[in-house]
């Protein structure tokens, strides 16, 4: 396979991860926050304190993060939770296989093809295989593969043979037995990894679009392939969605992966994104509701997709256009921090919103003065450490802490002084109550001092 190096650059990517760590940053911060990495159970929240944005089913997950971003700082995000797996898995296990569906996901995946992972990534030990793939010739505009071999694969160095396409000269049947069977072999070569608790293939990361009725992969609502427990690799003929001919992924090997990512945008999901994260007692009934990963399932929002979620509006005025990450703690404070920089390049920091377990407090900065800025998030790092010293385990129940930090920044209107204008970004930090540690207080104390390092660098 052909494959070129993009020298793609991106208006928008004012900031790019390669800049990190960066020189301004407040000293204690990057190091401590940077070498001890923490591991939190799933995102759940304090329900005594605001609306859960998770349903129960999600919360039983092992593991799941929730982010809300503008479409470029997706597209930013993601990248680098791609990145970060790749150099995972390829270091681990000396492979990376990675499952691609079809839709605007391939486009989300763009910044992959810029610096720094364009020529730092090992494209050589990848190995991309299809989590459902229409039942049409490579050539066709409806190939899923065609769609990622133009925006992606063709412009990095993925050996040809590590890329698994459908067989195209077979019926749906034909090519979905074909697929299980390369699959099986790759299984017994260990290329693919297999899972201990299912015996289903245990590929490295699913990246997954959603539907606005909720589908993923070829499974539709409703459709009997949805409950397929046996296969690995089924065919569908009456497709709701055209082309009606598809070959998919089971639930079980989808649920067998190590990673799963749902990269889902635009308002006409928001219905369906409600359903599965919200409150909604329907959610079972979606195919979205249903992906449970043995390891982490990370949804990425845009703000349309997660404009129905409570949790969401709470957090966010109708008029803001901000982010909201919940998850892991080192990626929220992390993807904070670069949108952080991001706004405070061109726009004044007026104020600075900080949200404990849901209660919100905006404080004003005083216009763009360091100090402030800095102080502000120092006094929410006492805020969070006397909360964790009062609660300890009683006051929480659980023992959950959960940090919201956003900064808001306003313009106001010269002719009526009335209307805002505001930008934000938001991190949501839940940490289950065996990872409240002082140690762990610390990392995210300086956290947070690193998110003031950047407020402080951004204005020099
Ligand atoms: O085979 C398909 O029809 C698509 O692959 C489909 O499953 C897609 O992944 C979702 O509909 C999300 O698509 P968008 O992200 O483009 O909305």
């Amino acid at each position: 396979m052909a494959y070129t190096h993009s020298t793609l650059f991106s208006n928008t990517l004012r900031f790019p991860l390669s800049s990190f760590p960066n020189r301004n940053l407040h000293p204690l911060s990057t190091h401590l926050f940077f070498s001890r990495p923490l591991t939190f159970k799933a995102v759940s929240v304090n329900r005594k304190s605001f609306s859960p944005p998770l349903k129960a089913s999600m919360t039983e997950t092992n593991n799941v993060a929730v982010e809300v971003l503008e479409k470029d700082d997706l597209a930013v995000s993601l990248a680098k939770y791609v990145a970060d797996l790749s150099n995972k898995f390829t270091s681990e296990r000396g492979a990376f296989t990675v499952c691609l569906s079809g839709g605007s996901l391939i486009n989300y995946l763009r910044k992959l093809l810029e610096p720094p992972y364009v020529d730092s990534l090992e494209w050589s030990k990848w190995h991309v295989f299809w989590v459902d793939e229409r039942v049409v010739p490579k050539t066709h505009d409806d190939s899923n593969y065609k769609l990622a071999l133009d925006g992606l694969l063709s412009k990095v160095p993925i050996p040809p043979g590590n890329v698994y396409a459908i067989n195209d000269a077979l019926s749906a049947e034909g090519a979905a037995d074909d697929y299980e069977t390369c699959l099986r072999q790759l299984v017994k070569n260990s290329v693919i990894a297999t899972s201990p608790a299912s015996g289903f293939p245990k590929f490295d990361l699913m990246l997954l679009g959603m539907g606005p009725d909720g589908h993923v992969a070829s499974l539709f609502p409703g459709h009997p392939l949805v409950e397929e427990n046996k296969r690995w690799v089924t065919f569908i003929k009456d497709s709701p969605k055209p082309p009606p001919e598809r070959i998919t992924f089971t639930f079980p090997v989808i649920n067998a992966s190590a990673y799963a990512a749902l990269v889902v945008t635009g308002k006409g999901k928001a219905d369906a994104v409600h359903s599965v994260l919200g409150k909604s007692q329907n959610s079972a009934k979606l195919p979205a509701g249903l992906v449970s990963p043995e390891g982490e399932l990370k949804w990425f929002l845009d703000k349309g997709a997660a404009s129905k979620l409570t949790y969401y509006k709470q957090e966010m005025s109708s008029n803001h256009m901000g982010n909201a990450i919940l998850g892991d703690a080192n990626n929220a404070l992390l993807t904070s921090s670069i949108i952080l920089k991001n706004f405070s390049h061109n726009r004044p920091l007026s104020d600075l919103k900080v949200a404990i377990d849901g209660k919100t407090k905006t404080r004003k900065t005083n216009g763009p003065h360091n100090n402030s800025k800095y102080h502000m998030v120092q006094k929410l790092a006492l805020a969070i450490r006397f909360r964790e010293t009062k609660s300890g385990t009683s006051d929480h129940g659980k023992g959950i802490i959960v940090i919201s930090l956003s900064m808001v920044t306003s313009t106001h209107s010269n002719s009526t002084g009335d209307t805002h204008f505001f930008t934000g970004a938001a991190g949501l930090v839940s940490m289950s109550a065996a990872a409240v540690t002082p140690a762990v207080l610390f990392t995210a104390l300086a956290g947070l001092a690193f998110v003031a390092g950047l407020f402080c660098g951004a204005s020099r």
